[in-house]
């Protein structure tokens, strides 16, 4: 046991089962960060022992073969560009078909599907989409508008995730599925056998996320999964297979078609050069490359923004001082459009600000520690063993942010030397070679609908507190609120 000397969790050293644990029950950033904070404990010892402070124990093991790396210095060690620390087995728990551009872990591979998928998400092509995201955003302020002044609880965050679903099927498959106007998220599905069967797409996508991330912590537990009464898990493998068949469907109806709308589909087809003339292999990779963009695109988002307006709301001067600069720029009954909010200082260190504190990507993402192996602060970690930087610790430490568990959007804009220093540990989308294609895009949404949200809406949050679940990613359970249209 070559890891021997690394603490951690005594169920962790043995087995990957207490880390599956917290995976399932939708805790595993809290579980890992409370790990680091344990095992500084016993590394400082009582406050007489004359022993250096530091907030994190930075190196424990939370797999046999997994080690946890809560330090600064160790983002751009693991998830730099040389040397190389490839992706791990835990993605393959995310393929669909054949490896996307997001699970695959061979190197050549990802160089060659990170060209053809970033020729549809270039900032020229983005521009090109955005009437498809107003218009979305006028049918979700539309039934908004119909809810307001009613004294009704909404569950704001279901509105956005049907929103940044609608945006993203729109973008991708040139329909938006009318979440918004079905106000469900239940859509039609023909399955491999031919039957059609009406599915919850929005669960479709967070069973399938919740369900990989518990199965690619180790090679055993898809057998393991098979066996344990957990309704989880098959319906987890069901979802998968669905949002599959659904992906698939959408391809061969624009393969077939051959109609042309402005949209991802499009780009990956032209990029792909296979328009007329499509083998089964190029479908596996355009079915494969379209689940990635739903699963990647719109959950993330819509939590994004409804934890945006959480904290926002939460934070009176905040709010005050974000909707001063919107209204200088946009008038309260309009939709604004990207020129009128990209370039916003407030509203952009608002965004980082909660990206950062809510911690939306909150765990640790794995690599692979590369031939000769690595050692990390006096440990010594070999070739081959997994590593990850916690996302939510790095983003929660002193040693960084100072006072990292206060909501301070203001420490964006202190000086440009600052927000670069800032910027580097803000590991939302990732770093390095494997960073968030769709970050951009991402970005886009977020500014013009919360800026929608604060300028049209007075929100009256229901409760100050917030429950969050983790899947893949970290995103609350609801945000229920009241909204009343301001004069
Ligand atoms: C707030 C919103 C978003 C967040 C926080 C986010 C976060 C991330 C993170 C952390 C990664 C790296 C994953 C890893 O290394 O395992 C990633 C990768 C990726 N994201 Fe996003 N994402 C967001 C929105 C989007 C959108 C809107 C899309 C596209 C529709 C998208 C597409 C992708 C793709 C394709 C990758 C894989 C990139 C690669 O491996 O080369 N993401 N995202």
């Amino acid at each position: 046991d070559r890891l021997r000397k690394i603490p951690g969790p005594v169920l962790a050293r043995w087995t990957p089962l207490w880390l599956g644990y917290q995976a399932r029950m939708g805790r595993r950033y809290l579980a890992v960060d409370e790990a680091h904070k344990a095992f500084l404990d016993i590394v400082v010892g009582p406050p007489c022992a004359n022993i250096h402070m530091q907030k994190y124990g930075p190196v424990v093991r939370i797999t046999p073969t997994h080690v946890s790396v809560a330090h600064p210095d160790a983002v751009a060690m693991i998830y730099g560009h040389s040397p190389a620390f490839n992706k791990s087995e835990f993605y393959d728990a995310f393929v669909a078909e054949t490896p996307s551009v997001f699970s695959t872990t061979d190197r050549k591979d990802h160089s060659a599907k990170r060209r053809i998928v970033s020729q549809a998400f270039s900032y020229r092509a983005l521009e090109q989409f955005t009437p498809f995201i107003h218009n979305n955003i006028v049918n979700f302020v539309g039934q908004l508008d119909s809810m307001c002044d009613t004294g009704r609880s909404i569950d704001i965050l279901k509105w956005l995730h049907f929103l940044t679903f609608d945006v993203l099927a729109d973008l991708a498959f040139g329909e938006p599925l009318g979440m918004l106007a079905s106000g469900t998220s239940l859509v039609s599905v023909q399955r491999s056998d031919g039957t059609m069967k009406k599915e919850d797409a929005i669960a479709l996508v967070e069973e399938r996320e919740h369900l990989s991330a518990v199965l690619g912590i180790h090679p055993w537990f898809p057998f393991l999964a098979r066996i344990i009464p957990d309704r989880f898990f098959w319906s987890g493998h069901e979802s998968s297979n669905a949002l599959t068949d659904f992906a698939q469907r959408n391809v061969s109806k624009r393969l077939t078609s051959g109609a042309y709308r402005e949209n991802i589909l499009e780009k990956l087809i032209a990029a792909h050069k296979c328009d007329g003339q499509v083998d089964p292999e190029t479908i596996k990779e355009l079915v494969a490359a379209t689940v990635t963009l739903l699963t990647a695109g719109f959950d993330t988002t819509g939590s994004s923004v409804a934890a945006l307006i959480y904290l926002v709301k939460t934070h009176p001067l905040v709010h005050r001082k974000l909707n001063i600069e919107l209204e200088a720029v946009i008038d309260r009954q309009e939709i604004p459009n990207h020129r009128q909010v990209k370039d916003l200082p407030y509203l952009q260190a608002v965004i980082e600000e909660g990206l950062r504190h809510y911690a939306i990507m909150a765990t640790g993402l794995p690599r692979l520690v590369p031939e000769g192996g690595v050692e990390f602060f006096g440990q010594q970690i070999p070739a081959g063993t997994e590593v990850s930087v916690p996302a939510f610790t790095i983003q929660h430490a002193e040693s960084i942010w100072g006072d990292p568990e206060v909501f301070r959007p203001e420490r964006w804009l202190e000086s440009s030397e600052q927000h670069k220093y800032l910027s580097r540990y803000l590991l939302a989308f990732g770093k390095g070679p494997r960073t968030c294609l769709g970050k951009n895009l991402a970005y886009m949404e977020i500014q013009l609908i919360l800026a929608t949200v604060i300028l049209r809406y007075d929100v009256e949050l229901e409760s100050e507190h917030l429950e969050s679940t983790e899947g893949f990613v970290h995103k609350p359970e609801h945000v229920m609120v009241k909204l009343f249209r301001k004069v």
